[in-house]
């Protein structure tokens, strides 16, 4: 569905793809840099872990799937990502331009990468959500904002 709400000459499109939110601005008409993007809230995290699942048991694959050959499948698929981008030199946020084709083999790698995660998590009992909250607990203690604001220093090279 599509929402619009103008201010000012500028309308803003709120469209979702696939469940997915994006925000686009127009100026007269003409469509400017997304502003906003967001993913959809699903499937959930333990969604996925269960799709998964269900996906391994109808093959009779969880004998291959043990944390170490989960590890190598997550790494490898890492190395289609890296390939995607590879002798482009820097690339801006959006992608600005990538073919169509090249952005959904982009999402078809990234998500290889999180499946084989979120089941490498679940094969090693870590419970992914909560161990997200509680490292980036831990980050914000490492990493005061007010004290490495607009800097990317390491921890260890801060002086106090
Ligand atoms: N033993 C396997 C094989 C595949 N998959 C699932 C998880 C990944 O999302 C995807 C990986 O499939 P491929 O190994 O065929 O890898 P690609 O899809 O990247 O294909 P290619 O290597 O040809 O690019 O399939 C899995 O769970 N367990």
């Amino acid at each position: 569905h599509l929402l619009q709400h103008r201010s000012k000459g500028f309308a803003k499109s709120h469209s979702v793809v696939n469940g997915a939110a994006t925000e686009t601005s127009s100026k007269n008409g003409v469509a400017v840099q997304p502003q906003r993007f967001t993913f959809s809230p699903e499937p959930t995290i333990e969604e996925i872990r269960r799709m998964q699942a269900e996906f391994t048991d109808e093959r009779d694959w969880n004998q291959f799937h043990q944390p170490r050959n989960l590890l190598l499948a997550m790494v490898g698929e890492v190395g289609e990502v890296s390939e995607l981008f590879q002798w482009r030199g820097e690339v801006a946020d959006g992608l600005p331009d990538w073919t169509e084709a090249e952005r959904e083999q982009l999402a078809h790698e990234l998500s290889d990468v999180f499946i084989y995660l979120v089941e490498l998590a679940e094969k090693c009992r870590v419970d992914l959500p909560q161990a997200v909250l509680r490292k980036m607990a831990l980050n914000r203690l490492k990493y005061p904002a007010s004290k490495v604001h607009g800097s990317a220093k390491k921890y260890t090279e801060y002086k106090d």
